[in-house]
């Protein structure tokens, strides 16, 4: 499959893409996120997702999920609130199970994806796509970008994936009509625009349980965060998925420094976000 050229976003792309907080700023300006994630069967993607926005930077986070979550994610981050209100994006999906959705559940995810905020799907909200109206990013790994393909009636395995990720981003992205952030050793972000950009994960220790549930927090403060820039410019969502997969990245490198290079936890890889951030500031 033909592919346009692709290119490796770097830590001056990345930190170009982030800016302190003002004298002026409060909570609300800085960005709220609201998310919808986690299930009784996979709590812990909540939990992932909300620390790793906070790690990110966002003034708050409004965790609307299934009220069985919102224990667990109150636990590890009190400073989370449990209410619905306004928010600036949407990070949705992440540890859900389509099959289970309650008659509840999808109509919160349709009102948020009605909304025209800047979206960030994930894993069990990936079969939504088409009914959002704002900026979105999907955030799929090989088999659920084949999954999500094979469902809207193209053919498309794993293995087909697998042999040519960058061809099937950019064949989501247009087929779809929505910036595509396709997970890997190798992440491929792209949009219906044409822009293509890769980042080469700094460690491979990162390929364990979690780091994607992280990755969307982090996706989905970068949103918040930027929600008045997103409103003028759509294609933004693209540049800033691809920043949160760099930051990504190299936390997982600097969590796997502190221990000598050995391997580390989607939740380590968390709570190196903030020295990451704070490092591409002062580039
Ligand atoms: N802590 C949490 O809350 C976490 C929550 N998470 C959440 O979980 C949800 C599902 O995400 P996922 O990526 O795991 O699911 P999915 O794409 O369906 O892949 C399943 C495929 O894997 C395969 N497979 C299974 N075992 C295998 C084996 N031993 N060796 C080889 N293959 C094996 C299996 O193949 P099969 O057994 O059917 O042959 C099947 O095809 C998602 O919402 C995510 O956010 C995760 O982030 C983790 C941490
Ligand atoms: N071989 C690898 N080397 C480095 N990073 C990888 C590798 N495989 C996957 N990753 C990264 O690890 C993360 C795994 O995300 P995901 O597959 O959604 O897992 P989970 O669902 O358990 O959170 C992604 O950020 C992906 O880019």
């Amino acid at each position: 499959m033909a592919t346009g050229t692709w290119r490796e976003w770097t830590a001056d792309d990345a930190s170009a893409w982030l800016s302190r907080p003002g004298a002026d700023d409060d909570k609300y300006r800085r960005g709220v996120l609201g998310v919808i994630t986690g299930s009784p069967d996979y709590p812990g993607a909540a939990v992932l997702g909300v620390q790793a926005a906070y790690r990110t930077g966002v003034g708050m986070v409004r965790f609307t999920g299934p009220r069985s979550v919102r224990e667990a994610v109150l636990a590890a981050r009190p400073e989370t609130v449990g209410v619905a209100g306004r928010v600036q994006a949407w990070l949705l999906g992440s540890g859900m199970d389509p099959s289970k959705r309650s008659f509840r559940l999808g109509g919160d995810l349709q009102r948020a994806l009605a909304s025209g905020l800047p979206t960030v799907l994930d894993a069990g909200g990936l079969d939504l796509v088409g009914s959002h109206l704002g900026p979105t990013v999907i955030t799929p790994h090989r088999r659920e970008l084949a999954r999500l393909l094979s469902e809207r009636d193209t053919a498309c395995a794993f293995e087909d994936v697998d042999a040519d990720p960058a061809g099937w981003a950019e064949r989501t992205a247009d087929l779809l009509q929505v910036a595509v952030l396709l997970k890997g050793a190798v992440t491929h972000v792209c949009d219906p625009e044409g822009n293509l950009f890769t980042v080469t994960a700094s460690t491979h220790w990162l390929a364990s349980a979690g780091t994607g549930d992280v990755l969307g927090g982090v996706v989905g403060a970068l949103a918040a965060t930027h929600s008045e820039r997103l409103a003028r410019d759509a294609t933004a969502i693209t540049h800033l998925a691809a920043t949160a997969a760099f930051i990504h990245s190299e936390a997982a490198r600097r969590a796997s420094e502190a221990w000598d290079g050995g391997p580390v936890t989607a939740l380590d890889v968390a709570n190196a976000v903030p020295s990451v951030v704070g490092g591409l500031l002062r580039r």
